[in-house]
């Protein structure tokens, strides 16, 4: 049985569902799993009992993923599950900046009489919009939802422009430097996770290299942005807007500043599809020791015919897996299958076997004691109940 620690809100349909991976909500400070939306997961609850901390959503900025991968627990997160909805987000408050449709609503709701339509367009020249189109925009992060966002923009008829550190061969987009893009968009988004590379990269200086009049749209982390920098540079009134999710003290009652409660992944079908990944990831892995997506673990997947499965988790600073099979062999432990893969320099390996299981177990113990091993598992092949034939009654 695991104990799984949930923090955050979700749903009872996915907590309910967990008990097919034999785990259970509770709420305790020494949990083996942690369900987790975009809330801090203190350190304290990173210990030695701990397997898995599955995220539901994709930045995972508020996990010590550092401290996860060195007690061998699994991170795993769902990315691309709300790449739509915050690509929605963007593309709405991109026409919001050129088309002043709420405010010329909210005019017409002023007026009365029976001529109000002679009235209201008798002010429309104060709500004449720019148009998208023929505009340059630049994506800084082309991921999941980078991508999303340059496509549509493409298909809007701008004129795209993509930061990423590798060529990803997209043929809707030019990929240039971030100095370029920057000088060259008249709206810059941002799409990149918040890591130490990232931290502070829109600093003051590259904020100055925009286009006079552009608009910038933070939809990645607010620290990616230097706020001291993009105040500094407001001031001087070359740029246009700032557009954040992660409201900032610093720029409140600013007029250039639009700051919304961190939504650009607030939609019902985001929130649904992320919680059952998140859900399902946490009991695939706790089941089969499977892995799909993790920022520190390697993917991994093989089908279990086998009674049992052995799951290895360690930093390779040297190769070990011959000494780990010297030790499969010294306990006379026969491999029916196996599969390595590698995430940098973490290793993660599932190996079944069709042995005795105090065998096994001796075997691990003595695997344990190998310098950079972080977690070894035992897992038994799930029993499913055969499902009872419905006999059809023919009349
Ligand atoms: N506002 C929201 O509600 C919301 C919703 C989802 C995601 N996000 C944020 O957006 C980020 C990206 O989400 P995603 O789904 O596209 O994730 P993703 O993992 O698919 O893409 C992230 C991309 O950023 C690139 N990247 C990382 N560091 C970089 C660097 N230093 N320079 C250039 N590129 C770099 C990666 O290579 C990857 O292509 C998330 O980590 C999260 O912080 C915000
Ligand atoms: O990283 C993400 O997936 C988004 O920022 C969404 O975060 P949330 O789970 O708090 O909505």
């Amino acid at each position: 049985m695991y104990d799984i620690k949930v923090i955050d809100s979700f749903t009872n349909k996915q907590l309910s569902r967990l008990k097919l991976a034999k785990a259970y909500v509770k709420d305790t400070d020494e949990p083996y799993g942690i369900m987790v939306r975009s809330s801090t997961v203190p350190d304290s609850l990173i210990t030695d009992k701990l397997l898995v901390i599955s995220r539901s959503g994709v930045g995972v900025n508020t996990i010590n993923v550092e401290a996860s991968t060195e007690q061998g627990v699994a991170v795993l997160n769902t990315p691309g599950v709300n790449a739509n909805a915050v690509k929605e987000a963007v593309i709405s408050t991109l026409f919001s900046v050129v088309r002043p449709l709420t405010k010329a609503a909210e005019m017409v709701q002023t007026l009365s009489g029976e001529d109000i339509l002679l009235q209201a367009e008798a002010r429309r020249e104060e709500f004449i919009g720019r148009e998208l189109q023929g505009k340059v925009i630049g994506v800084v992060g082309l991921g999941a939802i980078g991508v999303q966002i340059a496509r549509s923009a493409y298909d809007l008829g701008m004129e795209v422009l993509g930061y990423a550190r590798r060529d990803q061969g997209l043929d809707f987009l030019e990929q240039v430097d971030l100095d370029e893009l920057l000088r060259q968009s008249h709206f810059v988004v941002i799409a990149l996770p918040l890591t130490e590379e990232t931290r502070g990269l829109l600093s003051e200086e590259r904020l100055r290299q925009m286009k006079q009049g552009a608009y910038l749209f933070n939809f990645g982390r607010g620290p990616i942005v230097d706020t001291t920098g993009m105040l500094a540079v407001l001031k001087e009134d070359s740029l246009a807007g700032y557009y954040t999710d992660f409201p900032e003290e610093a720029y409140l009652g600013n007029d250039k500043v639009i700051m919304l409660p961190h939504i650009g992944g607030n939609t019902q079908e985001a929130l649904e599809g992320g919680e059952r990944l998140a859900r399902k990831a946490l009991s695939d892995f706790l089941i089969y020791g499977t892995v799909r997506d993790s920022v520190n673990f390697p993917s991994a997947r093989q089908l279990f015919h086998l009674p049992y499965r052995v799951t290895l988790f360690y930093k390779e600073t040297m190769d070990i897996l011959p000494d780990i099979m010297q030790i499969f062999n010294q306990f006379d432990l026969r491999i029916g299958e196996m599969m390595t893969n590698r995430k940098g320099e973490c290793v993660y390996v599932l190996i079944d076997l069709d042995n005795d299981q105090s065998q096994i177990e001796r075997a691990i113990e003595k695997i344990e004691t190998i310098n950079d091993i972080k977690k070894v598992r035992l897992l038994k092949r799930p029993q499913y109940k055969k499902r009872r034939k419905v006999k059809k009654i023919i009349k």
